[in-house]
């Protein structure tokens, strides 16, 4: 459960470059990789980067062990000795540049930057790619899900749907980045201090004698905090009914119950009633949680139904992103460092979508004087984005589609987090990446965030980087 050491965490067949590197004596030669995704996950607009956390602890606790050689020397590669004492040396040494987590991220634009050598930025690209994409995934159908209920409460229950352990844990942190409000699960809550909450099964109910028995010894345990399953047997003749016994009860004893939950059947009628039902009692202060199989679209169509729903226990659907199960994210060779100069590269593709983008590059996000982003800009480093006072954004593809900005803020996305091996910049406690979280969300126009049809977001090239790719398409046709 702990990270561990992930060192092995990665394909074969970067350990078989690596070697062939070492063999060939070009294992030291500096590279530059790019990790991006091409295509918004759910047909969303954009996504919500997530995963940075455990890509730092990963990378600083790379180190090849004595279990870890001793595999490697029986496989039948046959990988030489040396190479084996070349990894028992083995730590990281490069730099890497990421945007914050909590960045909204959209697709073909570099979100982290490896500059290592090619020996190192090859063993981290299976890992890298593996949290990235898994925690961004999660954060971005989290965010789907906050957009629709925006004012209620969130709560992740997904443990027990979740592909194991780690998706469970590092899922419940992503979903909390992007605006939930608690998790169920209390191995998430004591390693990253995200709020625990907690109701109680049928179990509970159908191990007393009667759903008021059980009800009764459940509020008599936690005055405070009780949150009682109504659905058991009948929700609205009996689940609902003995709640506000027990509530008028607490009452009586100077406590409050705190809520009741929804489970099943037909949660926009049903939230409707329990709501009459618990304000004639004089209980308007109980809130109604909902659960069962909700994402953002049964959400979406029970507000739209008037449900009277405080708050959202939501599971499976999020924690397995079960519409859109992964992303795509992919780490592309960009540059090869000769002295002191950075060589740009290029993979041609009969698919437009996938040809790279060469040549170590940054990315700026434009933001006009109303405080929203025109578009996000990706140069080289030595362009003078920031201090140009007129940029022309047009689109890499139809490049006749263009616009000049000239009042404009641009925003540097890549910001330094590894430099030649050293943790340069401190992790942010969760709570300001969720803060942070926030504030991107507010730079952007509802066309771009909505949750059908969202208009594309222009992601552009500057004039050099778009020559650069352009020259190299010819070179190689
Ligand atoms: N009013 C509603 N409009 C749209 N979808 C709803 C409404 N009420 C519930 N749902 C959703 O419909 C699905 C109902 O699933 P299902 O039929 O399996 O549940 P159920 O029979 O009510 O309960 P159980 O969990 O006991 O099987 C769930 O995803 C639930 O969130
Ligand atoms: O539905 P999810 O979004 O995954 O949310 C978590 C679900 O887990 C629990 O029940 P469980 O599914 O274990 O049993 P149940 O379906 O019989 O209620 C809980 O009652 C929710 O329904
Ligand atoms: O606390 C709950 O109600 C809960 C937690 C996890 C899964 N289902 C329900």
């Amino acid at each position: 459960m702990e990270d561990g050491n992930l060192t092995l965490h990665t394909d074969k067949y970067q350990i078989n470059m690596m070697y062939a590197h070492w063999k060939l004596n070009r294992h030291n030669e500096v590279r530059v990789f790019d990790a991006y995704f091409r295509k918004n996950p759910f047909n969303n607009g954009y996504a919500v980067f997530a995963g940075l956390e455990r890509i730092v602890h990963y990378v600083e606790s790379l180190r090849f062990g004595e279990e870890h050689i001793a595999y490697l020397r029986a496989q039948p590669e046959g990988y030489e000795e040396g190479f084996l004492d070349e990894l028992k040396r083995f730590a990281f040494t490069g730099s890497l540049r990421t945007v914050p987590e909590g960045t909204v991220v959209f697709p073909n634009e570099p979100i982290i930057r490896v500059e290592a050598r090619i020996f190192e930025a090859q063993l981290i690209e299976t890992a890298l790619l593996n949290f990235m994409n898994y925690q961004t995934l999660i954060a971005t159908k989290a965010s789907r899900i906050k957009r629709v209920a925006p004012n209620d409460t969130l709560f992740e229950f997904g443990t027990r749907r979740a592909q194991e352990a780690d998706a469970a844990i590092w899922g419940s942190r992503a979903a909390y980045i992007a605006g939930f409000d608690g998790t169920s699960n209390m191995e998430s809550g004591r390693k990253f201090g995200i709020p625990t909450v907690g109701t109680h099964a049928h179990a509970w109910v159908m191990d007393f004698e009667s759903e008021l028995a059980a009800f009764e010894a459940f509020a008599e345990v936690h005055p405070d905090r009780c949150v009682l399953l109504v659905d058991t047997y009948d929700t609205l003749r009996s689940g609902v009914p003995n709640a506000i016994k027990v509530g008028k009860a607490l009452e009586a004893k100077g406590h409050r119950l705190k809520g009741i939950r929804l489970d099943s059947g037909d949660l926009a009628y049903l939230s409707i009633q329990a709501r009459n039902m618990l304000d004639e009692a004089g209980l308007g202060y109980v809130t109604i949680t909902a659960s069962n199989d909700l994402d953002e679209n049964v959400m979406f169509d029970l507000k739209a139904q008037g449900a009277r729903i405080d708050a959202w226990g939501i599971g499976t659907q999020l924690i397995t992103a079960a519409d859109n199960p992964s992303l795509g994210g992919v780490y592309k060779l960009v540059a090869r460092k000769e002295g002191d100069t950075y060589v740009p590269v290029i993979k041609i593709s009969g698919n437009p979508e996938k040809i790279t983008t060469p040549g170590l590059k940054t990315v700026y996000r434009i933001v006009g004087s109303d405080g929203k982003s025109e578009g996000d800009y990706i140069a080289f480093p030595h362009e003078r984005v920031k201090e140009a006072g007129r940029l022309k954004l047009f689109d890499p593809v139809h490049t006749y589609l263009h616009k000049y900005v000239t009042d404009y803020e641009a925003v540097e996305l890549l910001v330094p987090v590894f430099e030649n091996g050293r943790l340069v910049c401190p992790l942010p406690s969760l709570d300001d990446i969720r803060a942070y979280h926030r504030r991107q969300m507010d730079l952007f126009w509802e066309q771009y965030l909505r949750k059908l049809n969202p208009e594309p977001y222009p992601v552009d090239l500057s004039e050099d980087v778009w020559e650069t790719k352009m020259g190299l398409i010819a070179k190689h046709r």
